[in-house]
């Protein structure tokens, strides 16, 4: 990333491809919750906890535990960003954090950046695909010390409380919560160009990140030429 984006009063960040590998979740989330899912069904099915996620699911897939568990590890093989199915993995991800089974192996530039900002007075925000509950529980157990970086973190915004990623919408949605802030002073970091080009359709500051295990950008695009591949927003 190039210096000189000190310019900004609050940090919008993605998770996966920005501020952590997506083999990370690829690998080690999706598999995690797949693994994960048959002893669930098995041992809570009937259960009031499992209700609440289990009832988000399409009417087809509530009742059927085959169905059920065949839609899920579909939509997890399409990688699709449904609410319902992120709410259910980030309860499942839960236990496997607090074993220490998993911990988010965070590129080595995002905590001492995220620090850097905060101590600045700047605020950080994040918005990633993947359920608030499951952000929080990623940055709760970081490779990071301290491990847990949510002190940092003043806002959390996913595909319920804001909307799709692609969407000019969500990002506005966004903003609306912090009419104090002009759209101008966000910056938003993503791997993602539509996600990088719909935060600029709301008026944010944004440019992709390069990271080790992404795509690559095509050069062609315009945006390919803003584009970072590390933190040193506030390197001066
Ligand atoms: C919040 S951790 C899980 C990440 C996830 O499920 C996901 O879909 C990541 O998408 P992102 O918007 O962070 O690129
Ligand atoms: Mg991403």
């Amino acid at each position: 990333m190039a210096t000189g984006f000190t310019d900004f009063d609050v940090l919008l960040l993605d998770i996966e491809g920005t501020v952590c590998p997506i083999s990370f979740v690829k690998d080690v989330l999706f598999p995690y919750a797949v693994n994960a899912l048959p002893k669930l069904l098995e041992e809570k099915w009937d259960d009031a906890e499992l209700a609440q996620y289990r009832n988000a699911f399409p009417e087809e897939y509530r009742d059927d535990r085959a169905a059920f568990e065949a839609h899920f590890r579909d939509l997890v093989a399409r990688d699709v960003k449904v609410s319902y199915l992120k709410a259910l993995q980030g309860y499942i991800w839960k236990a496997g954090y607090a074993s220490g089974e998993i911990k988010a192996p965070l590129f080595p530039d995002v905590a001492p950046f995220m620090k850097e900002v905060h101590a600045s007075g700047r605020k950080i925000m994040i918005y990633s695909s993947g359920s608030v509950p499951a952000q929080k529980l990623l940055f709760g157990h970081t490779n990071a010390q301290p491990s847990d970086l949510q002190p940092l973190i003043l806002d959390w915004f996913d595909t319920v409380n804001a909307g799709l990623k692609v969407n000019v919408a969500s990002y506005e949605a966004i903003l609306a919560s912090y009419p104090e802030v002009a759209p101008g002073r966000w910056l938003f970091l993503s791997d993602n160009l539509q996600e990088v080009e719909a935060a600029r359709g709301a008026g944010m500051q944004s440019v992709p990140v390069v990271r080790p295990g992404n795509a690559p950008l095509p050069d062609e695009h315009p945006l390919a030429k803003v584009a970072v591949d590390q933190f040193k927003l506030a390197s001066s």
